[in-house]
């Protein structure tokens, strides 16, 4: 495996830092709270201007405030330090559970259970959650679907991609200069307190000069990420909800992994609940119904509709992670000039 010692050091790492007996030390994890010499603030003063009640609609907090964060040993790679309010995470979690996994997106429980249209609404449709079909959900799959057999990506195998994600992608993007991506495909995962991700690199895409950007909410991860070769020593960062990873230039076909979930006694989706009152709507550039959003941003902050979330977030992580497929002046998989 390596050049020389034929070890795979990412595999050692992972193992490692899966293992529930002996657990591993967090001390050689990346947390970005704490300067270290492999973290360094970034500046992002990209020309980007957007209204703020825009990044407001979209459950942010003003982007001044952003901290993003690169790293030393990964250049491409940045990490945007959970920019979302309480009412925001609260949104995003519940497109995730309530919205994302209905027709016609595609989950992984549809190649056991036929015609599974609304997986949330099944989980509660009696007084009692059903938690064994509540578990199963592992992923979600939107636009362009991944196909977990040959990886590749089809025109048939393609449905509309959730207009508020693209906003959401979008937004982030162009706050870090990649003005031109387009979110075309997502994989959200679904992990509980022993789900891992083992290392992969996400190469299906035919643009593979695009971004990759991964949101993350609930319980918090230990990241792994390492080199284009498997020999290559990965780090471990800490990923905590409301984060969001950017896998950009060099980083983009680099290995990573997610070998532990970390329970998290901060519940970030449980403060900054603030409503929004618009009179002023901002223009969206995907988003068609701007008072369907802000709407659905505002119901969050009842507690009574949110309890039901609560109760999976609370032992759960959900992370979203939005492609960019074809490439700039592409319109399909089918245009022959990039075939
Ligand atoms: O859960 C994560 O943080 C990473 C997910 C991922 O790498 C993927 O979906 O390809
Ligand atoms: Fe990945």
């Amino acid at each position: 495996m390596s050049q020389s010692t034929g070890v795979d050091l990412f595999m050692k790492q992972f193992k490692y830092f899966k293992s529930n007996k002996p657990q591993p030390s967090l001390n050689s994890v990346i947390s970005v709270d704490i300067t270290t010499s492999e973290v360094k603030l970034l500046e992002c003063n990209t020309n980007y201007k957007c209204e703020d009640n825009l990044t407001q609609c979209l459950g942010l907090i003003n982007k001044n405030k952003w901290k993003t964060y690169s790293f030393v040993q990964h250049p491409g790679l940045m990490l945007i330090r959970n920019p979302f309010t309480g009412s925001g995470q609260r949104y995003w979690i519940k497109r995730c559970l309530e919205r994302y996994p209905k027709k016609p997106n595609k989950i992984n429980i549809d190649i056991e259970i036929d015609n599974l249209d609304d997986w949330w609404r099944e989980c509660h449709k009696s007084m009692e959650c059903d938690k064994k079909l509540l578990k199963k959900l592992r992923w979600t799959t939107l636009g362009y679907h991944h196909n977990w057999n040959t990886k590749a990506y089809s025109e048939e195998n393609k449905t509309p991609f959730p207009e508020d994600l693209s906003e959401l992608s979008s937004v982030v993007a162009q706050y870090l200069g990649f003005a031109k991506f387009r979110a075309e495909a997502a994989i959200v995962n679904y992990y509980h307190k022993n789900s891992t991700l083992s290392a992969h690199t996400d190469h299906s895409e035919v643009n593979l000069d695009a971004p990759l950007f991964s949101f993350s909410f609930g319980q918090s991860a230990i990241f792994l990420i390492g080199g284009r070769e498997k020999y290559i020593e990965p780090s471990a960062i800490l990923l905590k909800s409301g984060d969001i990873v950017v896998m950009s230039k060099e980083a983009r076909l680099c290995y990573h992994a997610v070998p532990k979930i970390l329970p998290e006694y901060h519940q970030p989706w449980n403060s900054d609940l603030s409503e929004l009152d618009f009179n002023k709507m901002p223009s969206f550039m995907y988003i068609s119904n701007p008072k369907e959003t802000i709407e659905a941003m505002n119901e969050n902050i009842e507690n009574d509709k949110w309890s039901e979330f609560e109760n999976y977030i609370k032992e759960s992580r959900i992370n979203i992670n939005v492609r960019q497929v074809l490439n700039e002046k592409q319109i399909s998989l089918a245009d022959e000039n990039f075939s």
